[in-house]
């Protein structure tokens, strides 16, 4: 009989793992792994304090090896979740079961497709070819010590997989009828003006940043980036802050700052657009300090692609489009090991107070991923591509 992963996902679920993830919500995970034949490494990465960009991480490679020579297939996710916030009708790290649904935060975003993927390995034969757990404990935050830092673990290690699926909730109305086959990019910008502190009503002695601001950041809100390309949909810059922190009615400030973010698609690059914000900044007399995320990527339709809609199909009847739509994700770096795409559950409450899951979706989904490894392992050298 199947593992049930409504059990696994409350157990993941319990153990509470707000971005950097560390410890229990690791050691449940290697507890349901060790029994079916995985051999897990865990490892902490980053030195700095709590709440800095350098916190201390965790990541877990968990592999059972399959025949000599036969194909890698990798699951990918991570398992820690955004803070709650406030407002929740139960303890978002306590599971409730209220009707059909499973509340607690990561019950979707991505704990019960963590459950949904343990579940379904233990339904694909050894035989079938190698299978790999690829799990990072800061997928939400910073991400400088996650998945990154696995890919340089499974390089050193010599572990190569042929196909990845990442676990993040991609569907959207119901289980199924979306896949992700590839992301925008992203880049988020800082913009500082600077002027001369001074008395408001002796403008002549100081000197105000603020209107330079104001026409950096009119300018860059008023461009149309591009209409969108085949595969992905247009561009968008967006004014994410604006910070002055000025208390005084009567003193013009020494200094205005602001943070933009652009989603991008193939028509630019991270450096393409930070080269232009900081042209624009310029020219007003400001500043701009770009960070880039991640670029855009596609994993072309082909085989991958349809094995992935077969499985979705065969379980759901729901033949899933196929997009780049949303946010970005952890395939953005797994992108430079082997084609990746994206299934996961219903994201409605993602990120949201009282997070669910359609508790009979954890077991569907449980079935399409044994589906998708099974067909994975099973695809010939190349046929990927
Ligand atoms: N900090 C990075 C990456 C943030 C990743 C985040 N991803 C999601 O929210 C997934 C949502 C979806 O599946 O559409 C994001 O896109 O902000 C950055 O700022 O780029
Ligand atoms: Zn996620
Ligand atoms: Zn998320």
């Amino acid at each position: 009989m199947m593992l049930d992963p409504l059990d696994l996902a409350k157990r993941l679920i319990s153990a509470p793992s707000v971005t950097p993830a560390t410890g229990a919500v690791f050691d449940e995970l290697a507890a349901m792994l060790a029994p079916l034949g995985f051999a897990v490494h865990r490892f902490t990465r980053g030195e700095g304090p709590d709440g800095s960009e350098e916190a201390p991480v965790e990541n877990l490679f968990a592999i059972r090896q399959g025949p000599p020579g036969s194909r890698h297939f990798a699951f990918a996710g991570h398992l820690d979740v955004v803070p709650p916030g406030e407002g929740w009708a139960s303890d978002p790290f306590e599971p409730q079961v209220r009707g059909e649904l499973l509340h607690g935060r990561g019950a979707v975003d991505m704990k019960g497709a963590i459950a949904a993927m343990v579940a379904a390995v233990a339904e694909v034969p050894a035989n079938a070819g190698t299978i790999s757990f690829i799990i990072t404990g800061d997928e939400e935050g910073p991400a400088l010590h996650g998945t990154r830092a696995l890919i340089d673990y499974m390089a050193a290690e010599g572990h190569q997989p042929d196909l990845c699926l990442v676990g993040e909730p991609t569907s959207v109305h119901r289980l199924g009828d979306m896949v992700k086959i590839g992301r925008r990019g992203s880049v988020n910008i800082f913009i500082d003006a600077e002027g001369t502190q001074g008395h408001v009503a002796y403008p002549h002695l100081a000197d105000n940043p603020l209107p330079r601001l104001v026409a950096i950041l009119a300018e860059l809100d008023a461009l149309t980036l591009d209409t969108g390309t085949d595969w992905f949909q247009p561009s968008n810059l967006e004014i994410t802050d604006i910070n002055v922190g000025n208390r005084a009615h009567n003193v013009i400030p020494a200094l205005g700052q602001a943070r933009i973010s652009i989603r991008f698609n193939d028509l630019h690059t991270g450096k393409s657009l930070s080269e232009r914000v900081m042209a624009i900044a310029e020219k007003h007399g400001g500043k701009a300090r770009p960070i880039i995320s991640g670029e855009p990527f596609l994993t072309e339709p082909g085989a991958f692609s349809m094995l992935v809609s077969d499985a979705v199909e065969s379980e759901t009847g729901i033949a899933p489009e196929l997009s780049t739509s949303g946010g970005t994700s952890d395939a953005r770096f797994l992108r430079s090991v082997c084609p990746v795409i994206e299934f996961g559950l219903c994201n409605a409450t993602m990120h949201k107070r009282d997070e669910a899951v359609a508790i009979p979706d954890l077991a569907i989904l449980a079935r399409i991923y044994a589906r998708i490894a099974r067909a994975a392992l099973a695809l010939e050298e190349g046929q990927a591509a």
